[in-house]
């Protein structure tokens, strides 16, 4: 992972996931401006910063949800529209709440999996692998929030994709929950996967992340090894973090 200044003309080499001088405007407003950061093969990468940071419309530019209007967001070294299979190399966890309330956990996955090609038994492997198969045909509507995030990764890992893009996916979790999913994210890079991870949890994220990228009001401000990150706050992301300029101001206005 490395802030890329001036942009290369090329994707990084071996980079899963890139954004290079990113730029995303919505309803007039620049959201997120000049982010560069990569994500390779191997690499567990956590997206950190303030409510409102841009981290969301970082992640939906590089799922293909919003376009840039400056800079490029690839995937695999290409936009995410001109990627060939797209659900079999992206698997995403951007909404929990995005579950139709009156479909059940499997139907949702039955179809995603129909969608993507994927054997109707991997819904059953997935469902077994968050826990779910037990409330597997409750309807999505009576899910808790942990219910229907663990949901949200099943799909994510539906097709055995090389590259997870996940928007705070510990979300509702229980400690278990998000014990297992941070153990899955390191084997899942391991293994040759890249991950791109957005959270506030950062205990969570200094277990798991290789590196950090941080993000204040559209702009990269830290980019850096995880360890290089604890080595300089006494061992603590948190302590690295909230001595950044920007991410100490919470959204009350209270400082530090
Ligand atoms: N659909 C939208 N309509 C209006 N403004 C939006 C929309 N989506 C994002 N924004 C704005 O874009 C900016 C960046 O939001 P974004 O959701 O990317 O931040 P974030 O870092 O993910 O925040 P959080 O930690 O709160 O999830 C914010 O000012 C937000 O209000």
């Amino acid at each position: 992972m490395e802030i890329t200044q001036p942009p290369p003309a090329r994707p990084a080499p071996g980079a899963a996931l890139e954004a290079r001088g990113l730029r995303v405007t919505t309803h007039g407003r620049v959201r997120v401006d000049d982010v560069s950061f990569t994500v390779g093969a191997g690499r567990v990468v956590g997206l950190l910063g303030p409510n409102g940071a841009g981290k969301t419309t970082s992640l939906r530019a590089l799922l293909g949800l919003v376009a840039p209007d400056a800079g490029e967001a690839l995937v695999l070294g290409r936009r995410y529209r001109d990627l060939p299979s797209p659900a079999r190399r992206v698997g995403a966890v951007l909404d929990a709440g995005g579950l139709h309330p009156s479909r059940t956990g499997r139907q949702h996955l039955r179809i995603a999996a129909a969608r993507a090609h994927v054997p109707a038994a991997r819904v059953e492997e997935v469902l077994a692998e968050v826990g779910m198969s037990a409330d597997a045909d409750r309807r999505a509507g009576s899910y808790s929030l942990g219910m229907a995030q663990r949901v949200a990764v099943a799909a994510a890992l539906l097709a055995e994709p090389r590259v997870l893009v996940l928007d705070e996916p510990a979300n509702g979790l229980d400690p278990a929950g998000t014990h297992w999913l941070l153990g899955r994210l390191r084997a899942f890079a391991d293994a040759g996967g890249a991950v791109l991870l957005s959270s506030h949890l950062l205990a969570d994220v200094a277990r798991v992340a290789d590196d950090v990228v941080v993000l204040d009001r559209g702009r990269v401000t830290a980019a850096l090894p995880t360890a290089d990150a604890l080595a300089a706050s006494g061992g603590r992301l948190e302590d690295f973090y909230l001595g950044l300029a920007g991410t100490s101001s919470d959204r009350t206005g209270v400082r530090r």
